[in-house]
Formats: C-alpha cells, sequence, structure tokens
C-alpha cells in the first residue's frame, strides 16, 4: 500500500518542556488509522504539526514524499482538518457554513453546489440543512464540522477526538460517515480516546503515552501481545478499601488498578486464581457486588502498557 504521510523522528518541546520525543510512523493510502493514548500523551501535539498547524522542533512530515512545509499550500488543499473544537457559524443554517467553508478552497458554481449536498449527506444533515446551527445539539454540530472539513473532497483527512461528549446516536453517525469516506477512498487518521470507536473503525492502531509511541499494529496483532492473559472486573460495595500490593502475592496476578470502587486485574491465563483473588478479598472484609472475567481485549493492551485506564 502506498505511504500517503511519513512521520520522523518528530519531537516538540514547549518551553524546555519535551511533550513529543522522537515518534516515526507512516500513514498508508485507504487506512484509518487510529491515535489513541491518555490525555497529555501528544496526541493533539501530533496532530497540530502534520495539519501544519504548528511547527516541529525537530523531525519531519512528508505527503507524497515531500515534505509538507515545502509544499503547505497543496497540501492543505488535499487534506481535511476536523479540530477539537468545533469551528462553525452559529447563525448560519448549516448548508451556509458548509458552503462557506468549501468556498475557501476555490470551488465555485455547481461543483460547489454538487460539493457541499455531498458533504451534508455525508453527514446526515440533509433534514436540517437550512436550519441555523444554533439550534443544532452537540452531536449535530460535530456531525457539520466534519461535513465543513470533507465538502472540497480532501485525500487525506484529520479527526482530532471529533467524538467527544456527544450522543450515540451522532457518534454512530460519525463512524458511519468515516467508513464511507474510507470507502470513496478518502485515509483517515483518527484521534481518540474512545476504545470502542477504535475497534469498530481501525484498520490499523498507534498507541501513544508520555511523547512515544509505545504500541503499533492491527487489532489482531496488538491482542497476541496479550494472548496469555485474562482480565477481571471487580465491583466493590461503595467505600471500600484495599491495598494494590497484596493482590500481587496471589500467583499469575501481573497488573492491579483500583479506582473507587472498582478493581481491574489482569493475569495469566492459565493460572486458574479467582478463587483467591475472591479470598483476598472477603478475608480484608472487603464486599463483592459483581466480577466479570474477560479475555483480550484493547482495554487490556492499554492497560498493560501503559499501566493506565485509558479514560483518567
Ligand atoms: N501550547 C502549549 N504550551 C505548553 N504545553 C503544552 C501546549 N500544548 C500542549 N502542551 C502540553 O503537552 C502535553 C501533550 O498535550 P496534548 O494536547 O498533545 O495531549 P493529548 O494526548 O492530545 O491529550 P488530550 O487528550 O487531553 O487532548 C500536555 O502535557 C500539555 O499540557
Amino acid at each position: 500500500m502506498e505511504t500517503i504521510l511519513e512521520v520522523n523522528k518528530l519531537s516538540k518541546a514547549f518551553q524546555k518542556r519535551q511533550v513529543l520525543k522522537g515518534i516515526g510512523f507512516e500513514v498508508k493510502r485507504g487506512e484509518i488509522l487510529c491515535f489513541l493514548g491518555p490525555n497529555g500523551a501528544g496526541k493533539s501535539t501530533t496532530i497540530h504539526i502534520l495539519t501544519g498547524a504548528l511547527p516541529s522542533s525537530e523531525g519531519e512530515v512528508l505527503y507524497k514524499g515531500v515534505p509538507i512545509s515545502k509544499q503547505l499550500r497543496s497540501y492543505k488543499r488535499e487534506l481535511g482538518v476536523v479540530p477539537q473544537d468545533l469551528a462553525l457559524y452559529e447563525e448560519l443554517s448549516a448548508e451556509r457554513n458548509v458552503l462557506f467553508f468549501a468556498g475557501l478552497y476555490g470551488i465555485r458554481g455547481s461543483a460547489l453546489a454538487h460539493a457541499v449536498e455531498e458533504a451534508i449527506q455525508l453527514a446526515g444533515l440533509a433534514d436540517r440543512r437550512h436550519d441555523k446551527v444554533k439550534t443544532f445539539s452537540g452531536g449535530m454540530k460535530r456531525r457539520l464540522n466534519i461535513a465543513c472539513a470533507i465538502a472540497h473532497r480532501p485525500e487525506l483527512v484529520i479527526m482530532d477526538e471529533p467524538t467527544v461528549g456527544i450522543d450515540p446516536q451522532s457518534r454512530n453517525h460519525i463512524l458511519e460517515c468515516i467508513r464511507k469516506l474510507r470507502d470513496n477512498g478518502v485515509t483517515i487518521l483518527y484521534s481518540t480516546h474512545y476504545m470502542e470507536e477504535v475497534e469498530a473503525i481501525a484498520s490499523r492502531i498507534i498507541i501513544m503515552d508520555h511523547g512515544h509511541i509505545i504500541a503499533e499494529g492491527t487489532k489482531e496483532t496488538l491482542k497476541e501481545e496479550i494472548q496469555g492473559e485474562k482480565q477481571y472486573g471487580i465491583e466493590l460495595e461503595p467505600g471500600s478499601h484495599i491495598q494494590e500490593e497484596l493482590f500481587y502475592r496471589v500467583e499469575g496476578v501481573k497488573f492491579v488498578e483500583i479506582k473507587e470502587d472498582r478493581i481491574e486485574v489482569v493475569s495469566l491465563k492459565d493460572i486458574e486464581n479467582l478463587d483467591r483473588i475472591i479470598s483476598l478479598l472477603t478475608d480484608q472484609g472487603v464486599k463483592i457486588r459483581n466480577i466479570e472475567s474477560r479475555t483480550a481485549s484493547l482495554e487490556t493492551v492499554f492497560l498493560k502498557l501503559t499501566g493506565r485506564k485509558l479514560r483518567d
């Protein structure tokens, strides 16, 4: 598959603080590459550099083999950017917003009308096209934000957490819209906090933490890393207290995280130790509300790699 974007040894420091520490990866034409990482991992900083909005401290980004700094105008014409924050005119209709943004790319006349129609349809907003944005729900605004970014038919679309805080229906619309874009041959780089979205749409995944890429692969190859492991999610009575260290005394336990009334335990698959974990809790006078046992999931991969849950 052709490489559309190549990122080499990218670093970024704000004042003296190193936020990106020499990351490198490629984006292949036609794929949905998902960027996953906890808050502060460096996803947005990477995206800002990739969109040409922020200079890097070191390293380079090549689009179709040429540094973006040497072709910023033509690169931006072929790029669609969906920012984390909404960039819309509240007093204008949905259609007028898309017209405005597509018009910035020099599209005119019937080509413009056609482009706007296509983007509005893709975002699932056809029946509300004449309504002012200020009457829209948060989810509809997010969909319109996407329509504005894709109307000029970019080859590469970069999205920075486009589904934060929206209802499930709008989220499904957005994921569907992304799949359709991919089916139309558009390459997508998608940053998110939500593991289920990655499961639903990713061709490939990059996991970032503390300014590094700590894992890269398909869902399947990443899950292979934890083939030999399972995970228990244990829910306790509110107000329960127990120390993490105690769990590591149980044979097979590899990782434990306690958060309020919930415990996540990653353990070796072949060792039957659930009864010992339960005894440990009951011996400490802790009451269990629920236990679920899961096999390897991306969430487990993430937990193992970063030592923390994604929505920290
Ligand atoms: N303009 C800036 N000046 C100083 N520090 C910054 C600036 N922008 C980002 N940072 C810091 O860089 C680190 C990485 O931030 P970044 O926004 O890239 O992370 P992120 O993975 O996108 O997280 P989030 O999911 O919260 O957006 C953070 O610690 C942040 O505080």
